[in-house]
């Protein structure tokens, strides 16, 4: 070895600066100075280093309590209420049955469904809050997220601030909210959020996902999903591909592969440890305005088999989004999902928001004499869905409010 060291030019990541990395040798005082400042890694001084290695794990305490927390939202039978609707989305559910969208009559409904009977929590692991309902209490003065803990429940919390337009793109987004996110992260967590989730929307048309949507939201999910783990919160990974556009199951099973391939290539690049993450995306179905609707069936393998090419088995569960699904629509693809034949290293199970509230919210319909009537439809629809999840449903054996009735809305990006 002489006064230079090799940099072997294999991999991006970040112990030497871009111009170092690009000089592939430099001087060995310098090389010394940055290990020293690095001193986790000075185990070994090899004459060439490999910059493919040079990352580190979560230490052992942190990598042990954020599995811990991944395992306990997708044990089996149990999934996620999605109750973290912003503002103008549950401005958009609460018209629907004729009610005002004020700060309190949103209170109102979140006690609703946080006092539902404690039975809830056999089927629903955790909650997704929304930053307004973390700090609300119910009328007895109990806090919203000690609801959830009495109830067996872990509070999770959305993350992200919205979706945003991507410049330049044909109508494409991505998600923002990166800036304040550690420091958000660490006040969640001390007020008692374990997990955390950021939505990234994509759409399928002919000319999209673009590599811009691709890599732009991959790399903002692997960010987010990074900020988390250093603040002991797990992140649920939300990719979603909107159903809209007359599209075949196939264009959808083959986009959710490109996207997922981008999503773990980007966690992986930020050294996101994914035993502590959870993957929340869409289900593989043909467009809603497509003539050739898909099968429980087809939607099954379409899912299962994109998953099998693109998910690794690290990865303890898969929580699917409604995305506008009725609910027993919903609740029957998990069924199927789960009763597929081929292997299936992962939890798949469910974090709905459309597919477990829209019977809840028209038994309610805002009327106080109607809050039991609210928490019964919540009850008998977590109950279908735990069922689904471990491919026990029987199909039209729970009837609700809102049944069969479709949930979706175009363009549905909030
Ligand atoms: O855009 P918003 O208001 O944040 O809401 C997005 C909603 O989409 C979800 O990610 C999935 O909801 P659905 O199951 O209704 O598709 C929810 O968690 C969330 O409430």
């Amino acid at each position: 070895m002489d006064e230079y060291v090799q940099v072997r030019q294999q991999s991006s990541y970040l112990l030497f600066t871009p111009l170092d990395y690009k000089i592939g040798k430099m001087k060995m005082d310098i090389f010394l100075n940055i290990l020293a400042s690095k001193p986790n890694r000075l185990s070994c001084l090899p004459a060439t280093v490999d910059m493919t290695t040079s990352w580190n794990y979560p230490d052992a305490a942190l990598r042990a309590e954020l599995k811990k927390i991944a395992d306990a939202i997708v044990a089996p039978g149990k999934g996620i209420l999605a109750a973290d609707e912003s503002v103008p989305t549950v401005g958009k559910r609460f018209a629907d049955i004729g009610i005002e969208n004020t700060e309190d009559n949103r209170r109102k409904y979140r006690q609703l469904l946080f006092t539902t009977d404690p039975a809830i929590g056999q089927y629903i692991s955790g909650v997704i809050l929304f930053h307004e309902s973390l700090y609300q209490k119910a009328d007895d003065g109990t806090p919203f997220p000690e609801l959830l803990k009495q109830r067996g429940i872990i509070p999770g919390i959305k993350v992200d601030s919205g979706v945003v337009p991507l410049f330049g793109s044909n109508d494409e987004s991505t998600t923002q909210g990166l800036d304040d996110l550690a420091k958000r992260c660490a006040q969640y967590k001390k007020d008692g959020c374990h997990f955390a989730k950021w939505r990234c929307v994509l759409k399928i048309n002919p000319q999209t996902p673009s590599i811009q949507a691709l890599i732009e939201n991959a790399n903002v999910l692997a960010r987010y999903a990074s900020i988390c783990q250093a603040n002991r919160i797990v992140p649920i990974v939300e990719p979603e591909i909107l159903p809209d556009g007359g599209h075949d199951i196939l264009i959808c099973q083959k986009t959710t592969e490109t996207v997922l391939a981008y999503v773990y290539k980007a966690l992986a690049d930020h050294n996101v440890y994914l035993e502590g993450t959870l993957l929340k995306p869409n289900m593989v179905t043909s467009g809603q305005s497509c003539a050739n609707k898909s099968t429980p069936a087809q939607v099954a393998e379409a899912t299962v088999t994109a998953l099998q090419r693109r998910l690794p088995p690290a990865v303890p569960g898969v929580t699917f989004l409604s995305g506008g699904q009725s609910e027993e629509e919903a609740t029957v693809n998990l069924n199927a999902i789960n009763q597929f034949p081929g292997k299936r290293p992962w939890a798949l199970t469910f974090s709905y928001g459309r597919a477990l509230q829209a019977s809840v919210l028209r038994a309610w319909g805002g009327k106080d004499e109607n809050i039991k009537a609210g928490q019964e439809e919540l009850m008998k629809r977590a109950k279908a869905n735990s069922e689904a999840s471990l491919g026990k449903y029987v199909a039209g054996s729970v009837s609700g409010k809102a049944g069969d009735a479709g949930l979706f809305i175009k363009d549905h990006a909030y």
